[in-house]
């Protein structure tokens, strides 16, 4: 078993330059599956039943999921830093518990956030520590530490010990020490967590650049939904230990963007009405004001022409019909507390 100071300081590679993977369309991870049960008899804990993804080149993807619903479990899988009880996971085709040194080479993690760096050594003075474990010659490297110097706007702090940074800044210092090791895949557990806003927006954009410009690919947890709408090509939801979605943001935001309706209709809505629509739709929030009544209808995207006959049929007019797009965070919530939306969300 490889432990995790192992894996943060690979020290196989000659020099900091990645050699160029070859253009391929093949998955650069893939986990097909994976079982881990904890504990045995009475105390066993199945905390992943049987998980199957690919992760494309150059894609950042995103694993989400309330606590407790296999997240950890499955990066530390793909990592090899738990042994799965079944499941094989290869990354660019490496079978990561086979040839666990092999793998290494391909892929770098930031786990514990902060907690990565050496908090009485400076921000150069950690740089070129992670520069030297990852097998380089710091004083060749510094041009690729003066980088990722510049890059998180670590300049003014770069001779000040990690221990006298702020949170976000320690953040910055962890994420730019996993960037040293120049790895083609990259995993982020809460990257931007305890950041600022401004901080968070910074580096959101920072992920972004590592994929379309660096050409490599993130695997990334987080809480944040914010982070996931912007950052992610992908998501996956996990929910007691099977993946619930699996699909892109943009498809996981349209497929619920049409569902919700708020009508708003002139004078109240008689018992007949009411039954008539609620007979059709799921209706919410109904409130009655003085003069016109609103109430919200979850409706799949084809019955919107169903719901404004059955309010004419009904006698009822129409003061305004809105769509009520979701945001991610209220998705992500949807999709793990129903199960019933899961079958529709996974890609093929
Ligand atoms: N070493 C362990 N021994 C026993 N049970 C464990 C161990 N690690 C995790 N578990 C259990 O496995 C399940 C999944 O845990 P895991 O840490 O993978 O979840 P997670 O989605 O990463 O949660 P969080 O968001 O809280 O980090 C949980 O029920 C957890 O209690």
């Amino acid at each position: 078993m490889v432990t995790e100071e192992q894996l943060l300081s690979d020290h196989s590679q000659d020099s900091l330059q990645r050699p160029v993977r070859e253009q391929s369309d093949d998955p650069i991870v893939t986990v097909s599956g994976l079982e881990k049960v904890y504990g045995k008899g009475d105390d066993a804990v199945e905390a992943v039943k049987g998980v199957d993804f690919d992760i494309q080149p150059e894609t950042v993807v995103g694993i989400l999921g309330h606590n407790g619903a296999g997240k950890t479990t499955v990066i530390k899988s793909i990592l090899a830093l738990i042994v799965p009880t079944s499941g094989t996971v290869t990354v660019d085709g490496i079978d990561v518990h086979e040839n666990t040194s092999a793998a290494y080479e391909k892929m770098g993690a930031m786990l514990e956030g902060a907690r990565n760096t050496y908090w009485r050594l400076t921000v150069r003075e950690n740089l070129e520590i992670f520069s030297v474990i990852a097998g380089n010659d710091y004083r060749k490297n510094s041009a690729r530490i003066d980088e990722l110097i510049a890059q998180f706007k670590l300049g003014e702090k770069e001779d000040t010990p990690v221990r006298e940074l702020s949170r976000g800044q320690k953040q910055k210092v962890s994420l730019a020490c996993t960037m040293v090791r120049d790895t083609d895949v990259v995993f982020l557990d809460e990257p931007t967590l305890g950041l600022d806003v401004e901080s968070s927006r910074k580096l959101r954009r920072e992920l972004r650049r590592l994929a379309d410009h660096d050409g490599r690919t993130v695997l990334l947890s987080s809480h944040d939904m914010d982070v996931i709408e912007d950052v992610c090509d992908r998501v996956i939801i996990m929910n007691q230990g099977r993946i619930i979605a699996d699909d892109t943001v943009d498809n996981l935001i349209e497929l619920f963007n049409t569902q919700m309706y708020e009508v708003v209709i002139e004078g109240r809505l008689d018992a007949g009405s009411r039954r008539q629509l609620e007979s059709n739709f799921v209706l919410k929030n109904v409130e009655e004001r003085p003069e016109t009544t609103k109430f919200e209808a979850q409706i799949t995207g084809e019955e919107f022409y169903n719901l404004v006959g059955t309010l004419e049929r009904a006698g009822v007019t129409i003061d305004s019909i809105t769509d009520l797009e979701p945001d991610f965070d209220e998705i992500f919530l949807r999709l793990s507390t129903d199960r019933s939306h899961a079958e529709g969300v996974k890609h093929s």
